[in-house]
C-alpha cells in the first residue's frame, strides 16, 4: 500500500508502472521529485467511462482504488478548491437567493447566507423544480385553507409561540381586542412587534394558491403481484404502514392543520386569542344555531394552546352569565376523568371576547371526528336502516364502560343524545360535552345525581332503540319499536333495551347493564387486542423507516455544511468527503442516457446497510469522476458516527 511518505515503506518492484495515489487524491504529489518512487504521469491513467456511479461495475473495478483507512486521505485545500472550481455556478444561473420565492429569500438573505459570493453547493433537483413551497393551499370553493403538508405541528407551535411572545411585549392584549378592530389592521400595528409573524400572515393572506389534494401514495405505489420472495427479501411496502392507515392518518394531521383562509368573513370576526388559545377554526359549520340541547346557542372551534401547542376543541355557550363563582368547581370531577369513551374536558372559563358574555368548555379535539347523529339521522337515506347488531353490541359496551366511570366517580353524563356522542373513528364513540349541564345548572347542593344517572340509563335506552329501528322517531311510539327489533335483533338485545327503558329505581343501575352484556364485552375486548396487533403490525414496519430517518439526518446535517470551525472545506475534506461522494452515490446516480435513477429500494437497502454497518464494499466515484474510492459500509458508518461527534462537541 502506497503513503504519501516516500520511504515509509519498500516501494513494489513495478513501483514505476503504478500512477502515484497522491497525483489520484491531490492531483500533485509533493515528493514527486524528492524520491517518490510512483509514476506522477496522470495522463498514463484512463480516463473512466461516464454515469460511473454504477454499483461496482467491471470497468471501475479496474480504476486505481483505494481504501479509506489507509494512511493519506486527507485532501489539501488546494484539492477542496480543485472539486469546487470543477462545479462553478454557471453566471447565467440564478444564485440559490434568487431560486427561493420572495418570502424565503428575505429570510434568507435577512440570515446573511446571500452575502457570500460562492455558495459551496448546489440547489437540488427539488428546489429547481419549485416543487416544494410554503404558500397556503386555498380550496376556492371554501372559506377555509388547509396549510401544505410539510407544514408541521412545529410550525404550528412556532406560530403560537410568535403569538405568544405578540402578547407579552405588544401594547394591548389580544383577548380583549374590540371587535371592530380587523386582524389585518391589528398584525400592521403589531409589525414592530414581531416582524416574523407579520410576514408569516401577509404572506397567508397574499399568497392563497389554488387548492392541491395530497397526493396520499407518494412513495408506495400499488405494486404488481410478487410471488415466490426469499424470506429475507421485501417489497417496498414493507417498509410502510398499509395505504388506508396513512391515509387515514395524513387525512387527520391535514384537519389538524387546517386554519381558517384570513379574508374569509369567519376570520375577521373571530377574536386572535382568548386565554391561551388562538388560531380559531369553526367545527360546526350548519349558520343555525340549535339551543335545543343546552337551552343556549353554542359554538364550537378547534384552537391551539400556546402552552403545549397542541389543538383542542372550545364549545362556547353564548350569552351566559356565570352568576355562581362556585360553579366553576363543578368541572374538577370531570377533570379527572380519563377513559377511551369519553371527551377529556381540560378546563372552562368565562370570557367577552366574542362581545358578549360567553362560557367556554374545552375539550380534547379528536380531529375528522363525526357525531352519531350525523352518521345515521342526518340524511333521508338513513332512515328505516338500522345499526347491524355486531356495531350496536360495539356501541353498547362502550357508552356502558363511559357510564360505569362517569357513575362511579358521583356524575351523571347528562348528554346522551345523538348530537353529543362523537365517533373518532370506525366504530369508535366517545361521549361528549360531558360537564356542560354541571355548570349550567348549578345550584350548590341540590343537584341530584343518582336521579340524574337513572336518566341517563333511560337515554340510553332511548338512544340504542333509535339507532336499532334507524330513525329519532322511534321512541315516540315504543311498543312498535320493540316489535321491530324482537323481529331484527337478538333476545339479549332486547332485554338490555327493556332493562334500560324500565321505570327509574334504586335498584336499577349501570352495573346490573354490564353484567348483560357480559358476552358482548369478551367479544369486544378481542376486536381491540386484534385492532391493536395490527396497528402495532404497521407500527413495526415505520420503526424501521424512523432508524433511517434519523441516519438521513445525521447525513443532512453534514453533506454541504457551508463551513464548520471555521473551515469553508470542512464537507469537502476528510470524512466529510466520503459522505458527499455516499449521498451521491445513494440518491444521485444516473442511467446511460444520464436520467436519474429513483429507485427506493436501492436507497432503504443502501441505509440500511449503513445503518448495520456491514462489511460490504462499495465504490464512490468522485463527481469529476477522476477517483474512485472503494469503502465498506462499516467505514462509512463510522465516518458518520465521528463527524456527527465532531458536530455535536462544537454545539
Ligand atoms: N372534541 C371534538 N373533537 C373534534 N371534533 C369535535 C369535537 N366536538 C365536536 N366536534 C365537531 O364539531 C361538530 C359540531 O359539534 P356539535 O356538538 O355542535 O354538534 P351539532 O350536530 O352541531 O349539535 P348542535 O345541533 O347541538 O349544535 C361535530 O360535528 C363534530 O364533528
Amino acid at each position: 500500500m502506497q503513503t504519501d511518505m516516500p520511504g515509509a515503506r519498500t516501494p513494489p518492484r513495478n513501483a514505476k508502472s503504478r500512477l502515484c495515489r497522491n497525483v489520484v487524491i491531490h492531483g500533485y504529489c509533493k515528493y514527486e521529485n524528492r524520491g517518490c518512487e510512483y509514476n506522477h504521469d496522470a495522463g498514463v491513467q484512463s480516463k473512466p467511462p461516464s454515469g460511473s456511479q454504477s454499483n461496482s461495475s467491471p470497468v471501475a473495478e479496474t480504476k486505481t482504488k483505494l481504501r479509506v483507512d489507509s494512511p493519506v486521505f486527507t485532501p489539501t485545500k488546494s484539492l477542496a478548491g480543485d472539486i469546487l472550481a470543477s462545479f462553478p455556478p454557471k453566471a447565467s444561473e440564478p444564485t440559490v437567493a434568487q431560486q427561493l420565492p420572495a418570502a424565503q429569500r428575505a429570510t434568507y438573505e435577512q440570515y446573511g447566507a446571500g452575502d457570500s459570493e460562492v455558495q459551496p453547493f448546489e440547489l437540488s433537483p427539488y428546489n429547481r423544480s419549485g416543487s416544494v413551497s410554503t404558500s397556503t393551499v386555498h380550496d376556492p370553493a371554501s372559506p377555509f385553507v388547509v396549510p401544505p403538508p410539510q407544514v408541521g405541528i412545529s410550525d404550528l407551535s412556532t406560530l403560537g409561540h410568535s403569538m405568544n411572545r405578540m402578547s407579552l411585549s405588544g401594547q394591548q392584549t389580544l383577548t380583549e381586542r374590540p371587535s371592530s378592530q380587523s386582524h389585518a389592521s391589528y398584525y400592521q400595528q403589531n409589525a414592530q412587534v414581531d416582524p416574523y409573524f407579520v410576514q408569516q400572515q401577509q404572506q397567508q393572506m397574499t399568497v392563497l394558491a389554488p387548492q392541491q389534494p395530497l397526493q396520499y401514495h407518494l412513495y408506495s405505489s400499488a405494486l404488481p403481484h410478487i410471488s415466490n420472495l426469499h424470506p429475507h427479501q421485501k417489497t417496498i411496502h414493507a417498509f410502510f404502514m398499509s395505504d388506508r392507515l396513512r391515509e387515514e392518518l395524513q387525512r387527520k394531521s391535514e384537519a389538524v392543520q387546517q386554519v381558517l383562509d384570513p379574508t374569509s368573513p369567519d376570520y375577521q370576526q373571530l377574536p386572535v386569542e382568548i386565554h391561551h388559545y388562538h388560531t380559531f377554526y369553526p367545527l360546526d359549520l350548519h349558520r343555525d344555531r340549535s339551543t335545543k340541547v343546552f337551552g343556549y346557542p353554542t359554538w364550537v372551534y378547534k384552537a391551539f394552546s400556546s402552552i403545549d401547542g397542541k389543538p383542542y376543541v372550545l364549545r362556547r355557550v353564548e350569552g351566559f352569565r356565570l352568576s355562581n363563582e362556585g360553579a366553576m368547581s363543578s368541572i374538577e370531577g370531570w377533570r379527572r376523568i380519563r377513559h377511551a369513551n369519553i371527551v377529556s374536558i381540560r378546563e372552562a372559563f368565562t370570557t367577552k371576547a366574542f362581545g358578549d358574555h360567553s362560557l367556554v368548555f374545552v375539550y380534547d379535539y379528536h380531529p375528522l371526528s363525526t357525531t352519531i347523529y350525523a352518521k345515521y339521522f342526518s340524511h333521508p337515506s338513513h332512515s328505516n336502516t338500522g345499526v347491524p347488531e355486531k356495531n350496536l353490541w360495539s356501541f353498547i359496551t362502550q357508552l356502558a364502560s363511559a357510564l360505569k366511570t362517569i357513575h362511579s366517580a358521583g356524575l351523571a353524563a347528562r348528554t346522551i343524545e345523538p348530537s353529543k356522542i362523537l365517533m373518532t373513528g370506525k366504530n369508535r364513540i366517545r361521549l361528549n360535552c360531558c360537564g356542560i349541564f354541571d355548570m349550567l345548572t348549578y345550584d350548590a347542593g341540590k343537584n341530584i345525581p343518582s336521579h340524574q344517572q337513572q336518566e341517563d340509563l333511560l337515554h340510553f335506552g332511548q338512544l340504542i332503540v333509535a339507532l336499532a329501528c334507524g330513525s329519532l322517531a322511534a321512541v315516540h311510539n315504543l311498543p312498535k319499536s320493540i316489535e321491530y327489533i324482537v323481529r331484527h335483533y337478538s333476545v339479549d338485545m332486547k332485554n338490555v333495551i327493556l332493562y334500560l327503558l324500565s321505570k327509574p329505581s334504586s335498584y336499577k343501575s349501570i352495573d346490573d347493564v354490564v353484567t348483560m352484556i357480559g358476552p358482548r364485552i369478551l367479544h369486544e375486548i378481542n376486536s381491540a387486542h386484534h385492532y391493536n396487533d395490527l396497528l402495532e403490525g404497521d407500527l413495526c414496519r415505520e420503526l424501521e423507516n424512523g432508524r433511517l430517518v434519523r441516519l438521513l439526518c445525521k447525513l443532512g446535517f453534514i453533506n454541504e455544511r457551508p463551513e464548520f470551525n471555521m473551515d469553508p472545506t470542512w464537507t469537502e475534506t476528510g470524512d466529510r468527503y466520503l459522505l458527499k461522494l455516499f449521498r451521491d452515490y445513494v440518491f444521485h446516480q444516473v442511467d446511460e442516457n444520464g436520467s436519474p435513477i429513483v429507485d427506493m429500494a436501492h436507497v432503504i437497502q443502501c441505509l440500511n446497510k449503513l445503518d448495520a454497518g456491514i462489511d460490504e464494499k462499495l465504490m464512490l466515484t468522485s463527481r469529476d469522476e477522476q477517483s474512485c474510492l472503494i469503502v465498506t459500509y462499516k467505514e462509512l458508518r463510522h465516518c458518520i458516527e465521528n463527524t456527527f461527534q465532531e458536530l455535536l462537541k462544537q454545539q
